[in-house]
């Protein structure tokens, strides 16, 4: 797996650690940064010996959020080419959330706009104590729409309206206290306490955490009468059958660790 800068790729057996590397501009998002984490994501998730995705940021900060040089030229585009630019963003959060494999996000440091929506689309977010969070865009006379759908899930209704309209920042605490992020660490542990998570997750069969994503994704927001009991028994009864159920089962019958297969 090749990868362009400004995005850094280190392997730790079925880990993929992949690190926002523009520090200097505290990772913000340009084209190439949008593109190269968008075509690792899809790498990664085709890859059969990567099973979880760490993201991170170098230096100080986890993510800025877009590249405000670049976006200081909007003005001058077109409808289209707005409408161009904004979905590279889109889909890049989009490949993260659709991602197959669980992706992790060890938020370092501050995590403004683009960069929360990131946070916000990964599926478990561990940040260091000296973290912040904004949604800046108001102060820019910008708007947190492609992050939306991400940041709005994760911390739900309530907290965005405040946060949206305020763009007021806030701490890790905060940021656990409403749900974006799932545990705060010492800023010196965050990033162990993240691998710590991917390491959990290896552990367990990667057929059924890949199903568990899907099935969190595809039920949260829906109700009983959308047919969740019928699927929800469809979803049982085919992991049941799978080879990686037999030995999970048999593994703790047999008091040893279970030895799964690769997937793809
Ligand atoms: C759809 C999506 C929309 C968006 O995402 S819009 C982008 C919204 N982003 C923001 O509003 C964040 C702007 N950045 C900041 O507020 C701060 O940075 C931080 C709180 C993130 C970090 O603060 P600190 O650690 O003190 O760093 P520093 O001195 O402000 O920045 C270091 C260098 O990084 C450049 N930089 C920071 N963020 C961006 C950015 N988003 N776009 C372009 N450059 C950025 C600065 O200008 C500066 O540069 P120099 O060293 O030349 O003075």
């Amino acid at each position: 797996m090749t990868l362009q800068a400004p995005l850094d790729l280190a392997l730790d057996g079925p880990i993929a650690r992949l690190t926002l590397n523009r520090p200097d501009m505290r990772n913000a998002f340009d084209d190439t940064l949008i593109a190269a984490l968008t075509a690792a994501i899809k790498t990664a998730a085709d890859a059969p010996q990567i099973r979880v995705l760490l993201l991170t940021g170098a230096g100080k900060a986890f993510c800025a959020g877009g590249d405000l040089n670049w976006m200081r030229k909007m003005g001058t585009l077109t409808d289209a080419d707005n409408r161009a630019d904004a979905a590279r963003l889109a889909g890049m959060l989009h490949a993260v959330w659709a991602c197959p494999k669980p992706v992790v996000a060890c938020v370092n440091g501050d995590a403004y706009a683009g960069g929360m929506g990131l946070v916000a689309a990964c599926d478990i977010a561990i940040a260091a104590d000296s973290a912040h969070f904004c949604l800046s865009e108001t102060r820019l006379g910008l708007l947190p729409a492609t992050i939306s759908p991400y940041v709005i899930r994760a911390m739900g209704e309530r907290a965005a309206n405040r946060y949206f309209l305020t763009a007021e920042r806030f701490d890790a605490a905060t940021a656990l206290r409403l749900g974006l992020v799932h545990d705060v660490a010492p800023a010196a542990q965050a990033l162990e306490a993240a691998e710590s998570i991917c390491r959990t997750l290896c552990a367990n069969g990667p057929g059924a955490v890949q199903a568990s994503k899907r099935l969190v994704r595809d039920f949260a927001g829906k109700s009983l009468d959308d047919g969740l009991i019928a699927d929800s028994v469809a979803r049982i009864a085919a992991i049941r059958s799978t080879e990686e159920a037999r030995e999970g089962v048999t593994a703790f019958l047999e008091k040893r660790e279970p030895a799964w297969r690769k997937t793809a």
